[in-house]
C-alpha cells in the first residue's frame, strides 16, 4: 500500500491557483511523480501545485517544501502555494504552529521568509530575481535578458516575439502586448514551454502594462497549463516591466483569479509579493488513487 493512501490534505486556493497542501514531516515519505499525478487526477484533490512540507534541513527553517506540477514534474517556487503553506502551518490545528507572526520555508530554490499580514493575507519574500542568461536558464548567450530572441509566427509577421527571462527560483517569459485577451494562450503556451531555448521549459506570461502602477497578466504555467493565477509569474512581470522602465518597482498584478501586490525592494533586490488565500476543504487520500502504481524502488 502506498505510504500516501489516507494522508490527509487540504485543499486551498491563492487567487483560483489550485493548490493541495501535505505535511510529510516527521516522515521520510516522498511523493513520487506517478503519485503526484495520481493525486492531480482525483477531483477531491486536483491541484496545479501540490506543496509537500518535509522536516527542515536548515536551523531556523520551519519547514523544507517540494512543489509539484499537475505532470509530476516539479518546480523551484510557487508564490501561491507558499502562502497557502503559510496559512496551514499558522491556522491548521494539526499542522499547527499557532500564532507565529513570520516563517522561514526552504525550497531547493532557497529560503521563503513569510510574514502573516491577517488572518488571511501573507507576504511572501520571494527572493532576488536571477536576470543572467546562464541562470534563467536559456540554451543562447544573450547579454540583455530584457528582449531574447524568441518568436513564434511567421518569420515577417510574427504573432509574439522579444519576451523578457527571468528566473524568481524558477524560469519565465513575459511577452509584453497591448491585450493579454487578444492571444490563444491555450494554443501558444506548450509550443513556447517547451521551445527548445529553454533547457528547463518555461512559465509563459502575457504582460498588459495598463499603467505605472498596474499590470494584467495571463500565464501559461510549466506543468500545468492556463491557471487562475502565478504568484511568481506576477513577481517576474514587475521585474521584467521595471526593468524596461514600464513600471516603477511596485504594482498591482491582475490576474483573472484576483490581485496580487508585488513589491521589488531597492536595498536587497528581493521581491515581497503579498496576497491572500482561501481553503477549499480537507481530504484523506483514497487509497486506490495509488493501486496500480509501480512500487518504490
Ligand atoms: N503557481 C505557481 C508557480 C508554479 C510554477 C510551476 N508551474 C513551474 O515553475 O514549473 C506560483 O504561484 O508561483
Amino acid at each position: 500500500m502506498s505510504p500516501l493512501a489516507n494522508r490527509r490534505f487540504l485543499k486551498m486556493n491563492g487567487l483560483g491557483n489550485e493548490i493541495v497542501v501535505l505535511d510529510l514531516r516527521g516522515t521520510d515519505v516522498r511523493v513520487r511523480p506517478e503519485e503526484a499525478r495520481a493525486i492531480a487526477g482525483n477531483a477531491l484533490s486536483r491541484f496545479d501545485q501540490l506543496m509537500v512540507l518535509h522536516d527542515p534541513s536548515l536551523a531556523g527553517v520551519d519547514a523544507d517544501m517540494r512543489i509539484y506540477n499537475t505532470d509530476g514534474s516539479e518546480s523551484g517556487a510557487c508564490g501561491n502555494g507558499t502562502r497557502c503553506v503559510a496559512w496551514a502551518l499558522v491556522a491548521d490545528p494539526e499542522m499547527g504552529m499557532p500564532g507565529s507572526e513570520t516563517l522561514t520555508l526552504r525550497t531547493r530554490a532557497g529560503l521563503l521568509p513569510v510574514v502573516v499580514e491577517g488572518e488571511r493575507v501573507f507576504t511572501v519574500d520571494m527572493g532576488a530575481p536571477k536576470l543572467a542568461w546562464q541562470d534563467i536558464p536559456l540554451r543562447d548567450p544573450f547579454p540583455d535578458t530584457r528582449y531574447i530572441e524568441l518568436q513564434i509566427g511567421p518569420i515577417d509577421a510574427p504573432i509574439l516575439h522579444s519576451p523578457a527571462a527571468v528566473n524568481m527560483g524558477n524560469p519565465h517569459a513575459i511577452f509584453f502586448v497591448d491585450d493579454v485577451d487578444a492571444y490563444d494562450l491555450p494554443r501558444i503556451g506548450p509550443l513556447l514551454e517547451n521551445h527548445p531555448i529553454f533547457p528547463e521549459r518555461a512559465n509563459i506570461s502575457l504582460a498588459q502594462v495598463l499603467s505605472r502602477t498596474r499590470i494584467r497578466l495571463r500565464v501559461w504555467e510549466r506543468g500545468v497549463g492556463i491557471t487562475q493565477a502565478c504568484g511568481s509569474a506576477a513577481c517576474a512581470a514587475l521585474v521584467a516591466a521595471a526593468r524596461k522602465a514600464l513600471t516603477g518597482r511596485e504594482a498591482t498584478v491582475a490576474l483573472p483569479g484576483g490581485e496580487l501586490t508585488i513589491r521589488w525592494r531597492e536595498r536587497d533586490d528581493h521581491v515581497l509579493m503579498t496576497g491572500p488565500v482561501a481553503l477549499e476543504h480537507e481530504g484523506r487520500f483514497d487509497p486506490a488513487l495509488f493501486t496500480g502504481l509501480a512500487e518504490p524502488a
